[in-house]
Parts: C-alpha cells; structure tokens; sequence
C-alpha cells in the first residue's frame, strides 16, 4: 500500500515509466499538501485559511498546444482539425522519456482519485505533479478515493504535469515549449511548461469526451447541473465565462457539479468532485456559496491582496481577469454526493452574447434547441484562454468544441435523441451585454439572471404571455418575477433601435455562415431553427 509520506516509492509509476524520483509522496492528506507548498515557496495562506498561488507565465489554457496522440486507436475516430491537433505517437514516447529523465531528481506529489460520479462509467485516475498545490487541485477536482479503495487501485488513465519541464519544439514537435497532450493507447496525459491547473481537469473532460460517445455510446456535456427540492434536475450548458458555475450554486437547489456531466438512459452524473469557480469581483451578496467555500483547503489562484493584508482583493486583475477558486464540491452545503441526478426537466444553453443581441432569456423549440446547441453561439470571456483580453465572439459547437475529440454532430445526435424523448424544456439566457454590444451596454445583472432561471424552473414563465423575437424566432417572455419588463425585449435597452435591428441581423448572418460547415448534417428540421434572415454569399 503506497500511504501518505511513504518516500522513494516509486512503486506504482513503474507501468508509466518513473523508477526513480528523489521522493514519492503519495496521496498526501490537504493538510499535508498545503504544508508542503508553502515549505515548496508556491504559495501562501490567506486570511480565511485558503492557499492562494500563482499558476506562473499561463493563467489559462492554451488550446493551440493542446494535442491528440494520432494512431490506429484514434485515427478514424478523432475529428482532426485546429482543435484536436494530431501528435506522432513516436514523438509522444521520446518525450514521455524525456519528462521522466526530467524527474529523477525530483520530489513527486502523486494522487490517485477518480473520475464519474456513476460506477458504469467511472474512470480511475493516477496524478504525478511536481508541485504541491496541483496535487491539492486534484484531490479538489476529481473525485476521491475511500481508504480501501485507495488501497486497491489500478488507474485508467495517467497524468503527468511537470509546468518546469519545457519542450523543445524542434525536437520534440510541439508547437511550443508548453504542450497538453493525449494519448488513447498509453491512457496518458502529459502535461509541460505549463502551471495553469485548469489544463489537468479539462484534459481528462477531453479523455471522458473521447470515451463516453465513443466506447460506452454515452452523452457526455460541457454543463453544470442541479436539482430542486423535488429532484428535478437542470442543467446548463455554455462556454467558460458563460455562468455554469455560478449559476448553478443556487442556495435553493442542491448541486450536482458545475461543469462536466454525463447523461446515461436514466440519470446525469457529475464527471468531477469539486468546483472550478471564477472568482473576479466575487461578492459574498452576489454569490455566498462560491464566498463560503473559500476556506482551509480550498485554492485560490493568481489573486492578490490587499497591500498590507492578508485579504483577498478579488476586484484585481492585476495578474489576469481569469482569478480562480478550486475546492471539493462538499464545501458547497447543499451538494449532491454521490453527484447523481434523475435526466434533466429544464435545459439552459448560456450565451454571453457581446453583441447585446439576444434575449436575456427565451424558450426553443426542438427544432431551434438543436440549431443552437450546434451552433454554440457565444463570446470567449477575457483570460481563460491565452491571448483573449476581451469578449471575443465565437462559435463553440456543443458550447464546449475545446474540449471535444468528437466530430460535434455525435454530441449534437445524441443529445437531439434524448431531448425528443424525454420531453425536456430547453431556454437559452443570454448572461452577457445588454443596452449594446460590449463597449457601449453593461452585462446583464447576475441577480435578473438568477431571477429569470427560478422562474423558469418553478413554473412561472408557463404562467406568462411570450412574443416571438422577429429574427431569432426564439420566444420572449414579456414579464418575469423580480425582472423588470423592459429588459426582457433586448430591443427595448438598445438607444437606437435602427442599430439592434441591424446588429440582430448581423449577429444571425454569422450563424449562417458558420452552419453553413454543417451542411451534411443539417435536416429540414433542425434548419427550421435557423434565424430568419436571407445571406448572400
Ligand atoms: N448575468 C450573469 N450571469 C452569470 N454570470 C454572471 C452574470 N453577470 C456577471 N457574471 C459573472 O460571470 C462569471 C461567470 O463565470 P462562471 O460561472 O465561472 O462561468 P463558467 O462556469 O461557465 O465558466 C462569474 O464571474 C459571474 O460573477
Ligand atoms: C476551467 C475552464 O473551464 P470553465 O471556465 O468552463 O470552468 C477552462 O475553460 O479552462
Ligand atoms: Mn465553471
């Protein structure tokens, strides 16, 4: 049994290729783990008793050196292209033994935990870091292992995070000295030359992606999801920034995650344990759940203080706008364990819409739900990639092409099956600009969001009247509970009205456009969910 503080023991990595470290500290305890890294010098404690660190020169993930490994497994199965970039498995080997030459000398944090809140589907997980607070991520972020399960594991897959270690980009065929890489056949993630923690929890999304649809004929979904009182389950699709999180730590309603779900004949079940929160401009009035996880074993990253203190300033964007929390869903006090729920009443496709287009919430029908989920129409939110400093439309299929090794449309078809025969209720809620685009409007109030979500979901938006948006075709409520009327009708917040109408118009060329790669798939029923505007090529 590898226990906690049990040195050298390189028993266990051999199958990975590590015999020699200058110290193994396996599954260490969080207590531990921050000792550690304040002793390591990558951190220190705040005032409420989290560890606060810096992820170093990348504070958010960088996809273009995110890489599949292409062999006989994945060739045919993968959808090649920008997103999934093809890694030689040749040059996947030889750096594998460079990294584990690299590590010889080293002292390793290894963490074994799992991922898949359902036994069907769950995917055992070994995690060899070289920092101590990576180490703490991963027993935030995956799910973790009784004692006895501890003593019994044999992992699925296997990540190696080494941020220290840079590859040589003419020699080892990164793009890069920083580099993500999968490998389908070895079970592995190696992971260099970058400290951004978020790149160990969406690489094994990537991995659970590849599996689910692929091998268990599974839905697996970029979304946060919860449940209320009398278990009915909602989820909520969007990109980063969008509001999973958020909004799904809803003090009525008990969490299941707030990010990456699978959906089997008869339930959702959270891929992590715990949550992954933005924590720019957190307030404990605008989101007390996320503010009371922050505590003794919980991360922050990349914040910094107020000068003299030991107090989180969360409103400095000093090192990035991406700030993050990371802690164990259980730190949320009305989390769901096992993270289990019944299949999904209500479904929200979150859009942070920079044009200040789309309503701030509206109802789809099958046709528009599936036009929309392909499309994945959306805005990257400043710092969670490299390179973006401002809202940045985008078209994320699935709102989640990043993370998908997948061509889209196996997603899109399996979530067109279960939605036709489950008779779920699908909104899209706009959580981005209003009153204009970026720029010109404001973001759209957290608390009207969160108003028009709990009237969607207790039944109130069935009460009222609804008008049709004249290009989207998505249907607006004219009134909602706790919101006032006039922002409903984004028209209604725009100064010049003749602008919106022209920018809507716009806004929907782009979906056209971007469809138009689609074409294959596209049915005379999904195509009756497309705007309505005529483009001329
Ligand atoms: N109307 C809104 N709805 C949701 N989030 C909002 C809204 N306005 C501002 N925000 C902020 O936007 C961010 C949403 O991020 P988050 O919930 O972490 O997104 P995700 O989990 O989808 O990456 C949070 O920092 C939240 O405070
Ligand atoms: C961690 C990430 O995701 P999200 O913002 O969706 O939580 C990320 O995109 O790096
Ligand atoms: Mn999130």
């Amino acid at each position: 049994m590898k226990q906690s503080g049990d040195k050298t023991n390189t028993v266990g990595l051999e199958n990975i290729g590590i015999k020699e470290a200058r110290e193994v500290l396996w599954n260490l305890t969080p207590a531990e783990l921050v000792e550690e890294a304040i002793k390591n010098g990558e951190g220190v404690l705040t005032d409420n008793g989290a560890l606060m660190c810096d992820t170093g020169k990348f504070t958010g993930r960088s996809p273009k050196d995110r890489f599949i490994v292409k062999d006989a497994k994945t060739e045919d199965s993968v959808w090649w292209g920008d997103i999934n970039i093809p890694f030689d498995p040749e040059k996947f080997d030889k750096l594998h033994a460079k990294m584990v030459d690299f590590l010889k000398d080293k002292k390793l944090y290894v963490r074994d935990a799992y991922a898949g809140a359902h036994p069907d589907y769950r995917l055992n997980l070994r995690i060899v870091n070289t920092q101590a607070w990576h180490n703490l991520f991963c027993n935030n972020m995956f799910l973790r292992l009784s004692q006895e399960e501890l003593e019994n594991h044999s992992p699925d897959f296997t990540i190696i995070c080494a941020p220290e270690f840079e590859a040589d980009p003419a020699e080892d065929g990164t793009r890069q000295s920083n580099f993500a890489i999968i490998n389908f056949t070895k079970n592995m993630i190696l992971l260099g030359g970058t400290g951004y923690a978020g790149e160990m929890k969406k690489g094994i999304f990537g991995v659970l992606n590849y599996i689910l649809p692929h091998e268990k004929n599974t839905l697996s979904m970029h979304c946060s999801a919860n449940i209320g009182a009398d278990g009915d389950t909602a989820i909520f699709f969007g990109l980063s920034g969008t509001g999973k999180t958020t909004l799904s730590a809803d003090p009525n309603r008990g969490l299941i995650g707030d990010d990456e779900h699978g959906w089997t004949e008869d339930s959702v079940f959270n891929f992590e344990g715990g949550c992954y929160a933005k924590v720019i401009d957190l307030t404990r009035e605008k989101e007390p759940q996320i503010w009371d996880a922050i505590r003794f074993g919980s991360i922050v990253e990349n914040t910094r203080f107020f000068p003299g203190t030991r107090t989180v300033d969360y409103t400095n964007k000093t090192v990035t706008e991406n700030t993050r929390t990371a802690y164990p869903i259980n730190f949320i006090d009305n989390a769901i364990e096992p993270s289990r729920a019944d299949i999904p009443k209500n479904i929200f496709f979150l859009t942070a819409d920079a044009f200040g287009v789309l309503p701030p919430i509206s109802k789809l029908n099958a046709s528009q739900a599936m036009y929309h989920f392909i499309s994945g129409y959306t805005a990257k939110v400043a710092g969670t990639e490299v390179g973006i400093t401002e809202p940045q439309t985008t078209f994320s299929a699935c709102f989640g092409a990043a993370f998908l090794p997948l061509h889209p449309t196996k997603y899109a078809e399996m979530l067109g099956k279960k939605m036709e025969e489950n008779n779920v209720n699908v909104w899209l809620v706009n959580t981005g600009w209003t009153g204009g685009p970026y720029g010109v409007g404001s973001r759209m109030k957290l608390g009207y969001t969160r108003a028009m979500i709990t009237a969607a979901l207790n039944g109130e938006l069935n009460q009222v009247e609804y008008t049709k948006h004249p290009v989207f075709g998505v249907e607006m409520p004219v009134s909602c509970p706790n919101v006032p009327e006039e922002v409903l009708n984004p028209r209604n917040t725009w100064a010049n009205k003749e602008e919106y109408d022209a920018k809507a118009t716009d806004l929907a060329s782009k979906f056209v456009k971007n469809f138009q790669k689609f074409a294959d798939f596209a049915s005379d029923e999904i195509l009756a969910g497309a705007p309505n505007v005529e483009v001329t090529a």
